[in-house]
């Protein structure tokens, strides 16, 4: 999608370089379709533990402001959540009041193999009831057919945009015909 990149609170960077190189580094995009992260912690735990761990004012949901050439730009934004939907921004706020803040469409990324039925049709649910719009899913990992058709069967409203194996040898060209244009999302 040639997107601009954005991840607004990352955690754990004591153990990981952060998503944000993982995503300069796997794309090869210029420096201009990334800013740094609004707010960087080091112990990798949840937004919430992790600043009060470390001593760093309360983040408020309020206070994340997309980076103003991102809202001028005219390429797509990918914004990236830490963790799941229900990780704590703070002492009453989750991800998701994250994403309703910043108003923005949501694609969840999911695990194909056991487990992510559980998961996926939870957190369809939660976000169906908080009113979030949902782009769509993305299932990572082995093809797993009958796991797309169940969550196909139980929310037949929400799109699988890709299914994207593992690709042990780093050669992510053979992959990108697997994501449909970002028009058809
Ligand atoms: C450490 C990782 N860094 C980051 O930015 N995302 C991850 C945070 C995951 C939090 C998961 C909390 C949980 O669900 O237990």
């Amino acid at each position: 999608w040639k997107a601009n990149y954005w991840k607004p609170l990352q955690t754990g960077l004591n153990c990981d370089q952060g998503d944000t190189k993982v995503v300069k580094n796997l794309t090869g995009l210029p420096e201009d379709h990334f800013k740094k992260p609004q707010v960087e912690l080091q112990i990798p735990l949840s937004p919430w533990r992790a600043a009060s761990e470390e001593g760093v004012p309360t983040i408020k949901v309020s206070d994340v402001i997309i980076p103003q050439s991102f809202t001028e730009s005219e390429r797509p934004l990918i914004v990236e959540g830490a963790g799941g939907l229900y990780v704590p921004i703070n002492e009453t706020e989750i991800t998701s009041h994250l994403i309703e803040h910043l108003d923005l469409p949501t694609i969840l990324v999911a695990r194909s193999g056991l487990g992510t039925l559980n998961h996926t049709l939870l957190s369809i649910e939660h976000m169906k009831s908080r009113g979030i719009k949902i782009a769509g899913i993305v299932l990572n990992g082995e093809i797993n057919t009958g796991n797309a058709e169940t969550i196909q069967h139980f929310a037949p409203d929400v799109p699988i945009i890709a299914q994207i194996p593992h690709q042990k040898d780093g050669d992510l060209e053979s992959l990108i015909e697997l994501v449909p244009s970002i028009d058809k999302i």
